[in-house]
């Protein structure tokens, strides 16, 4: 672990870097990094039609993550499909979850898509992740949303890079529930399976989660979604429900603090306004209520007009809610990710923080090379106590640069001239 200040950035260069702790704080203006939520679409499409949000149970967020192509949008589709059944879910087809176009085009999942449904449990909102190297920070935005993970693994591939790159993002984005689904089985022999099994346990142990304990369930997400073969298809889907009630806690939400809403997207409906989607970090958000929207260098008052979960509008939003939010009289153009919505004095912008950070390795899917000043960063999820934010600038590197490493940053021509590679300081990538 090793100090750093970060200030406002420039520019995006991506980085996996995740910032662990707080030390003091100071922050303006730092973008929210998120991807593009299908919600706000739907919320576009469906604002005219107004069902309304009833909250008889408690609400959970969930998700999936694993390496591509193992079976995550399938399994997601599959799980509406099983409840949708049981009329607990809208049944969501695998193109309703990958809609952009690329996607289709692609057959992989670029940006993180939100789906509903329920058990007898609880009330659960669904992030599917993409599993593609290229889309990490999706998945790291998406990740940062969840009470708890299932994660996905293909019998017929076992763990791959991504598998154990999404679960230390898991990990040290804060997740600390997870349940495996052990995808494919239809396609892999029994042995196969029990290999993967013990290979995903150990994994899972190295990671810091209990392996040997947390909840393995196989099946086919395939199966499931064509109705076939029960006994891998829906029964396993169902098995995997009950052990996501079982062994993910219902997060205890801060419903007493001041509100506060890091801004995911901004979308203006025809007619209506201007509507903010993120989710509740904190506090309780009410139709009518008066808030601020601060960050990149603005202070702006307005009143929430409506509020929104899943198409369906809601008296009251609170903490952990996946919402949209109508706001009086502001435009599209003025609110920008990264900003954050928030009971009226309570939160200040700063641009300057000082924090603990955790590099991930080369083999974690991070850098191999090292770090200097003034190096600008993408930190995709930084989660400073209740606030999540986005770029940011190493100004300052607290550890001193020996003769050999200075030269290295030489060598890898960081600097611009000897003058300033001595003032220079600079930190290896560590495990
Ligand atoms: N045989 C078999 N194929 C499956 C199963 N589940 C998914 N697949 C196939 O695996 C491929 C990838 O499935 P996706 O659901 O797109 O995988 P993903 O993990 O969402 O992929 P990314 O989001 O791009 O990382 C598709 O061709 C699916 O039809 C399964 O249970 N059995
Ligand atoms: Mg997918």
């Amino acid at each position: 672990m090793t100090t750093i200040s970060f200030a406002k950035s420039l520019v995006n260069p991506a980085l996996n870097i995740l910032l662990k702790q707080k030390h003091s704080s100071n922050l303006r203006g730092l973008p929210v990094i998120s991807s593009v939520t299908p919600l706000s679409i739907i919320l576009r499409r469906n604002y005219a039609e107004k069902q309304v949000f009833e909250r008889t149970k408690p609400h959970c967020n969930v998700g999936t993550i694993g390496h591509v192509d193992h079976g995550k949008t399938t399994l997601t589709a599959a799980i509406t499909k099983v409840l949708a059944d049981r009329n607990l879910a809208q049944k969501k087809g695998y193109s309703d979850i990958d809609n952009a176009p690329e996607e289709r085009a692609r057959g992989i999942t670029i940006n993180v898509a939100h789906v509903e449904y329920q058990t007898d449990q609880r009330h659960y909102g669904h992030t599917d992740c993409p599993g593609h190297a290229d889309y990490i920070k999706n998945m790291i935005t998406g990740t940062a949303q969840m009470d708890g993970a299932i994660l996905v693994v293909a019998a017929t591939d076992g763990v791959m890079p991504q598998t154990r790159e999404h679960l230390v993002l898991a990990k040290q984005i804060g997740i600390q529930h997870v349940v495996v689904f052990i995808n494919k089985v239809d396609a892999a022999d029994q042995e196969m399976v029990e290999l993967v099994e013990m290979e995903i346990r150990e994994l899972m142990t190295e990671m810091g989660y209990d392996g040997e304990n947390l909840p393995v369930v196989k099946g086919s997400a395939l199966c499931a979604l064509d109705g076939k073969n029960p006994d891998i298809g829906a029964d396993a889907i169902s098995k995997l429900l009950e052990e996501v009630d079982r062994f993910i806690p219902t997060p205890i939400r801060d419903l007493d603090k001041p509100f506060l809403l890091p801004v995911e997207a901004v979308h203006s409906i025809p007619g209506r306004g201007t509507v903010v989607t993120g989710r509740l970090q904190r506090g309780v958000l009410k139709k009518g209520t008066e808030c601020e929207i601060v960050g990149h260098g603005k202070v702006m008052k307005t009143t929430v007009t409506g509020v929104e979960m899943f198409h369906k509008t809601l008296d009251e939003a609170q903490a952990g809610d996946q919402l949209g939010a109508l706001v009086r009289s502001i435009k599209r153009e003025q609110i920008r990710r990264g900003m954050v919505m928030s009971k009226p004095g309570t939160v200040k912008a700063h641009d300057n923080i000082e924090a603990a950070v955790y590099v991930l390795s080369k083999e974690e899917g991070g850098r191999s090379k090292p770090f200097t000043s003034f190096i600008q960063l993408q930190i995709f999820t930084l989660r400073l106590g209740d606030i999540t934010l986005g770029t940011g600038v190493i100004t300052k590197i607290n550890k001193e640069l020996s003769e050999d490493e200075r030269l290295k940053i030489l060598e890898g021509k960081k600097a611009r001239n000897k003058a300033e590679a001595r003032n220079m300081t600079y930190v290896p990538a560590v495990a």
